[in-house]
């Protein structure tokens, strides 16, 4: 309870359990709408005409009363979210849908109420920031130069600077960006802190507003950079098309600003060379429809246009490639992926672990796409474990979705804390704020699922999650509350129940490119052998299908001597087996690896007995 109260947990009505919930800095509870792109036309179609556009569909509004022009819904094709370009109301398909007049309520108006809250809040934003900054052009060249370099942004020319309706508070510690939705109607600010802290969306994301550069191109593309300094320095360089700067960099792309980017038929994703905008290049250009998405390679010679300002952006953007591949494609397509692929085989690596340096020795790091199994005897810390395993990448900007059947989240999320933490959290209630507060920041989302949950059901959700908050990384604990029967299961024995659950994830991993960590008990087996991969209950599928397969195994119950340890039975990346001691921190909640000093390590190698000698013993 108490972590409830001190993590601003929602409370959620119990009238589905088919919810997500963000417990961090974001609250919304998201319900998971059951909607497809057929399911969204085949209701249009009975009551409108409409278009398809890359992302929305896109309809005349008639249920917005006060349009300022002709105001547009825009409906997202995946999860049927909703927005008007007039009244900027926004909200789930199946909200849209009774105001159609499609369901049980004959409502057929937006409701009144949200949009006038909708209008207030941007309108209080605008007056806000217009009543208390003034425009940065209007700064002397000198002062511009100051302020631009106080801020850590590129030094552009005077002429750039006047394109934009960028201002600045009075005391010139704050920057306001303007951001524009699809009518090019100003509905907010991105405000950046000359003391570097994190950026924020004024009033809120769900405005779908961007920061565009001006004046409009003609040209129907657009370059997406991640930062306000990229995108200065472009604007700065005057390339030959739109530049926009995307909302949250690479952390995600909101469905609320993808109506704002129907417009362009090509769109030049130019995000850097870390690992996170690398997968973030693929993840958005899905999101956005391949088909129109160009992506600049990251290689050496094509860095982050605030990173070197010198380059030739011109040629950078000519040379830029498609991200899509027809079905049949030839190796003079793939040149270039394998080229970057090689150049940056660091990355192609995964996120590599902080707190497990041997997993990243064996493992080489944390992959996308890949289908990861874990086990080991009743109790013997599979959770704890895997709590701070997922809390290792997700502090490295890995979003990451959790699903607990088994234990309350809330206890989840305080184990995950005091992980974060390193120490008791109920003896040093005093830093609960200070801790809370950071870990609300971290990309960490929890299903609210408790006990047996069918497969479809959860499936649904996480298909949603992953589309809406990018996620990148799935861990369900365990894989055994899923086997609950539906009437067409009811022919089916565990085993097999148990192999369409790893089927249905190792498919899901493939295609979202989404890494999935399943946890499955192993089968009953006798407690003094070791258990291997044939030991994990089911058939075979799961060993077969993982790419990774990691047993807990505890030598205490066999040897005095004994100790826990992480075994890396199967790695298809690399081939590369081994095992990780697993050390527990009692007060940390933690199995975080120590650096050890040179003289340690010797005394332990010439002590250990044979079975723990094997602190990062890696079988090639
Ligand atoms: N190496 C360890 N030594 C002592 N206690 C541990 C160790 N690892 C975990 N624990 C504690 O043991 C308890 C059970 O751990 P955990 O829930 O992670 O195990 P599990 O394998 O997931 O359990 P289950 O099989 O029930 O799913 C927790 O209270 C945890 O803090």
């Amino acid at each position: 309870m108490l972590c409830l109260r001190l993590f601003k947990m929602p409370i959620v009505k119990t009238w589905s359990c088919r919810k997500i919930k963000r417990n961090m800095n974001d609250i919304a509870v998201e319900s998971i709408p059951e909607v497809s792109a057929t399911s969204i036309k085949k209701t249009l179609r009975n009551h409108t005409s409409f278009e398809e556009g890359h992302t929305c569909f896109i309809m005349p509004c008639n249920l917005c009363t006060r349009k300022p022009k002709v105001a547009r819904i825009y409906i997202n094709k995946t999860t049927g979210m909703f927005m008007c370009s007039g009244c900027k109301i926004t909200g789930q398909w199946q909200t849209f849908e009774t105001m159609l007049g499609n369901k049980r309520s004959r409502a057929k108006k937006a409701p009144q109420d949200s949009i006038e809250e909708i209008e207030e809040s941007i309108k209080r934003t605008l007056d806000d920031v217009t009543n208390n900054t003034t425009f940065l052009r209007l700064l002397e060249e000198d002062r511009l130069l100051y302020t631009l370099k106080k801020f850590k942004l590129p030094v552009i020319t005077k002429s750039a600077v006047d394109t934009l309706d960028v201002r600045l508070n009075e005391k010139e510690t704050q920057m306001f960006f303007p951001l524009e939705n699809i009518e090019s109607e100003v509905v907010g600010y991105r405000k950046i802190n000359s003391a570097h802290s994190i950026d924020e969306t004024l009033p809120t994301i769900k405005c779908g507003g961007i920061l565009i550069s001006k004046p409009p191109k003609h040209k129907d593309t657009a370059v997406l950079v991640p930062n306000i300094p990229d995108f200065l320095a472009l604007l700065n360089a005057k390339v030959n098309s739109n530049i926009v700067c995307l909302p949250n960099g690479v952390s995600n792309l909101s469905q609320y600003v993808l109506p704002s980017l129907e417009k362009y038929k090509k769109l030049i994703l130019w995000l850097g060379n870390e690992t996170k905008a690398w997968e973030a290049a693929r993840d958005f250009a899905r999101k956005l429809g391949e088909k129109r998405c160009l992506i600049v390679r990251p290689t050496d010679a094509h860095k982050l246009p605030h990173l070197a300002e010198s380059q030739d952006f011109k040629a950078i953007l000519s040379e830029a490639q498609p991200i899509w591949h027809k079905s049949i494609t030839t190796f003079a397509n793939l040149r270039a992926d394998v080229y970057s692929d090689l150049l940056n085989i660091d990355k192609v690596q995964g996120v590599k672990w902080k707190r497990f340096p041997t997993l990243n020795k064996i493992l080489k790091g944390h992959r996308r796409g890949e289908l990861t199994v874990i086990t080991g005897p009743t109790g013997s810390g599979k959770t704890t474990f895997i709590s701070e395993y997922s809390l290792d990448l997700a502090v490295q900007g890995v979003n990451t979705l959790w699903g607990s059947f088994e234990i309350r989240n809330a206890r989840l999320a305080k184990t995950m804390l005091q992980q974060m933490a390193g120490f008791p959290l109920d003896e040093n209630l005093h830093l609960f704020d200070d801790l809370a507060n950071e870990f609300e920041k971290l990309p960490i989302y929890f299903m609210t699922f408790h006990g047996q949950q069918a497969i479809k059901v959860v499936m649904e959700a996480v298909e949603h999650a992953t589309y809406v908050y990018d996620i990148g990384h799935v861990i369900i604990d365990n894989v055994q509350f899923m086997m609950g029967m539906t009437e067409e299961q009811k022919h089916l024995d565990r085993f097999w129940r148990q192999d369409a659950i790893v089927q249905a994830f190792r498919q899901f991993a493939t295609r979202k490119n989404c890494h999935v960590t399943l946890v499955i008990h192993p089968r009953k087996e006798r407690e003094d052998e070791d258990l291997t991969t044939s030991s994990i209950f089911g058939g075979a599928k799961a060993s077969q299908e993982a790419d990774n397969v990691l047993i807990i195994q505890d030598r205490r119950l066999t040897s005095t001597k004994g100790k826990k340890y992480l075994q890396v039975a199967k790695n298809r990346y690399s081939g590369d087996l081994g095992v990780m001691t697993l050390e527990f921190n009692k007060a940390a909640l933690s199995y975080q690896q120590k650096t050890k000093t040179k003289e340690k390590k010797k005394s332990d190698e010439s002590s250990t007995d044979s079975s723990t000698q094997d602190e990062s013993n890696v079988i090639s």
